[in-house]
């Protein structure tokens, strides 16, 4: 079969993006692989499908998979860049939409100076909802916020909808990410595995961030990962309620005010080129 898809990034987090509104998404588990493959296919990080909405609150439906071909929850810089594509491709011209995901529905805006604004929902710090278990393990408390000693570090959990575990390092660029992402990504304490983040705090209002995520191994930028990373930041009381996120492919701007109110990502997405490929 013949497949038309466009290459995006944001914030170099790229994705093929898959057009389904029009005719249902029926790629097996073995073409996408071979799209998210950087040799053999296309090379992306993620798939984001787009397809119609089935309930009238939310104008389009959208999955996301990852580059293995597993269909995961969430994926915050692909939220960005469906925007652009449902815009540029005049499938609506609304610049305020809201989606539903596997788990959430999202409320995204497209702002004037062409980058996108996100409310990703209120974070969660149910352990079931990572999953995370903690038996047996004793937390130290960061101004009041748990965080877990996990293969000799200490981790904050939370759920963006999609798994995180987050660790604060003095220095990015030296932190262990090869190595201990794997490990972090596949402990047995995560059932579903988890999206490992190596923060390091520059100052109250600016990060710099590294992860290595479920599937995808470590990505120049990872959305749910910089909400997560803030969201302990901020619960641990080493940040404030407004962060840049200085990742390795660009920067993202979070805001959260804490309790049940929703995190907000700003950031970039950015069309590469249309494609076609024989699958
Ligand atoms: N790149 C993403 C997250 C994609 C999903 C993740 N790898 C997972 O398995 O949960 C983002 O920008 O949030």
């Amino acid at each position: 079969m013949r497949l038309r898809f466009t290459k995006m990034h944001g914030a170099g987090n790229d994705f093929v993006v898959i057009d389904a509104t029009r005719a249902p998404f029926a790629l097996t588990r073995d073409q996408m692989r071979l799209l998210g493959d950087r040799r053999f296919g296309v090379g992306c990080d993620q798939i984001l499908v787009i397809e119609p909405s089935t309930d009238a609150g939310a104008d389009f439906r959208y999955r996301i998979f990852n580059n293995t071909g597993d269909e995961v929850e969430h994926c915050g810089n692909g939220s960005r860049c469906f925007v652009r594509f449902v815009v540029d491709a005049g499938l609506t011209d609304k610049r305020e939409i809201h989606v539903d995901t596997m788990n959430r529905r999202l409320l995204l805006k497209l702002r004037d100076d062409g980058r996108v604004t996100v409310d990703m929902g209120a974070p969660v710090f149910d352990h079931a909802a990572l999953p995370f278990d903690a038996a047996g393990l004793t937390p130290r408390l960061e101004n009041g916020f748990e965080l877990w000693p996990v293969e000799g570090v200490e981790l904050g959990v939370v759920s963006m909808g999609n798994p995180h575990a987050v660790q604060r390092v003095a220095d990015v660029e030296t932190a262990p990410v090869a190595t201990l992402g794997p490990v972090i990504e596949r402990h047995a304490r995560f059932a579903k595995r988890v999206n490992a983040g190596f923060m390091q705090i520059l100052g109250r209002d600016r990060i710099a961030l590294r992860v290595y995520e479920r599937d995808a191994g470590e990505t120049l930028a990872c959305g749910t990962g910089a909400c997560a990373a803030v969201v302990v930041g901020i619960r641990a009381g080493w940040l404030d309620s407004t962060v840049e996120v200085q990742t390795r492919g660009g920067l993202l701007r979070i805001e959260w005010t804490g309790g049940q109110s929703p995190v907000l990502m700003t950031g970039p997405a950015t069309k590469v080129f249309d494609g076609e490929i024989e699958l």
